[in-house]
């Protein structure tokens, strides 16, 4: 069995060598030379996957990828070819919740909000959408739910209409990119929608870039229009537009995802899948391959309550200020780009750590977020 995977998952050469015979590959050089001869092939969402890297690959009996979105590879291609896959659905939905949760308190500090008197549009209530609520309402805050396809399938949650969650005071995206069917993403936020967004309003894309139009935003905040942007994925990656950058009010590498948990989650994920289909026993090394966070436990300062003293701890954890100066200050073309979110620095989940607040409510809503407590 021969398996060539992705350089950038963690643990993946502690888990897949029990499997087969392994071979790691850079998606910047691999080439369909490269997997000619493999039997199963594992990436992550950098490397395209379809006819022009698969199409020497007459072994393949299995490929995955070890992130939640799944549009670099060509399902109809691999379909045609009879080669099965698979992905990791959900690995990373508590990481970009959390990215979320970090954006949402620096915005609500710098634009003196009182974030429960805010309303949240979620659009795309799947698996991130569904963290992100959690965690909003541990905190206390409104949202309301958009997700048609979710709705037509009979999710008993209460939905609202695509244009309802935009008139919320904050809208953060949460579909995958989908550029047919009855209920395509492309672009879904246009030029148009972008426009009837006011100055008050922040949009957050923190799911794929092509889903926003990204020249319509450039060209609104040219004009002085438009919502506040928070970006954390773009069009055309890793070459993007680089001038929105300036007009976003916290701008990130596509990192939203890219906790230790996450990724470890989307390797160990793709490791059951394939022990399961070579009938190998199917065991969850998570647990036995994450490292204790350090600190592990966090103090909270007394004098801060409330907001504050959430505000103070979650930001303690993942403050998502400093990706953005990292990104304004050291990535500037496509190199850059992919060079920083190779070398992204360990980021842990709430839940790597353990508070002792001490006080009732706020106890509840440190759990509710994700804290261990
Ligand atoms: N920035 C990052 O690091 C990062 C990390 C994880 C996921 N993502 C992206 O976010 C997407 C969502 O992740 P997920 O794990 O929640 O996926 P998911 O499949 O669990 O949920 C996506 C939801 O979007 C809904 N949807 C589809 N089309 C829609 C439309 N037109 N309008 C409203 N809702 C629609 C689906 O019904 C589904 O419930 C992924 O596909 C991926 O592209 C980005
Ligand atoms: O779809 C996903 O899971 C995310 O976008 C994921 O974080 C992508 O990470 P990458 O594979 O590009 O490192």
């Amino acid at each position: 069995m021969r398996i060539l995977y992705e350089d950038t998952m963690p643990f993946a050469d502690a888990l897949f060598p029990k499997l087969g015979d392994c071979q790691v590959f850079n998606h910047q050089t691999i080439t369909a030379q490269d997997v000619a001869d493999a039997d199963v092939l594992l990436v992550r969402s950098t490397t395209r996957v379809n006819e022009a890297l698969l199409h020497q690959a007459k072994h393949l009996q299995y490929v995955a990828t070890a992130t939640a979105g799944t549009n670099h590879m060509d399902i109809n291609y691999l379909q045609e070819r009879g080669i099965p896959w698979g992905s990791a659905a959900g690995c990373n939905a508590v990481a970009v919740a959390e990215y979320v949760i970090s954006v949402l308190l620096v915005m609500a500090q710098r634009q003196q909000w009182d974030l429960s008197s805010r309303s949240v549009g979620i659009i795309g209530a799947g698996h991130v959408g569904t963290a992100l609520s959690s965690k909003l309402d541990a905190l206390g805050i409104q949202y309301r739910l958009c997700d048609p396809p979710l709705q037509a399938a009979g999710d008993p949650r209460p939905f609202c209409h695509l244009d309802a969650a935009l008139d919320c005071d904050i809208v953060t995206l949460h579909v995958p990119l989908v550029t047919a069917g009855p209920h395509p993403t492309e672009h879904l936020i246009d030029g148009q929608r972008l426009r009837a967004m006011g100055p008050e309003q922040l949009l957050i894309n923190a799911c794929r870039g092509e889903v926003m139009d990204n020249a319509a935003a450039l060209a609104c905040k040219q004009r002085g229009d438009g919502p506040l942007l928070v970006m954390d994925v773009w069009e055309n990656e890793p070459d993007i537009l680089w001038p929105l950058v300036q007009h976003t009010e916290l701008a990130t590498a596509h990192i939203a995802g890219h906790t230790l948990e996450g990724k470890a989650r989307g390797t160990t994920l793709l490791y059951q899948q394939l022990a399961q289909r070579l009938g190998r026993p199917v065991e969850d090394p998570l647990s036995t391959l994450l490292p204790v966070a350090q600190p592990q436990k966090l103090e909270l300062e007394s004098a801060l309550q409330g907001m504050q003293a959430i505000t103070a701890l979650v930001h303690a954890v993942y403050d998502v200020r400093q990706d953005d100066r990292a990104f304004r200050t050291q990535v500037q073309c496509a190199e850059d780009f992919i060079y920083s979110r190779k070398h992204y620095a360990i980021r842990r989940e709430f839940s790597a750590h353990r508070i002792n607040a001490g006080n009732c409510a706020l106890t509840q809503a440190l759990y509710g977020l994700g804290f261990a407590c």
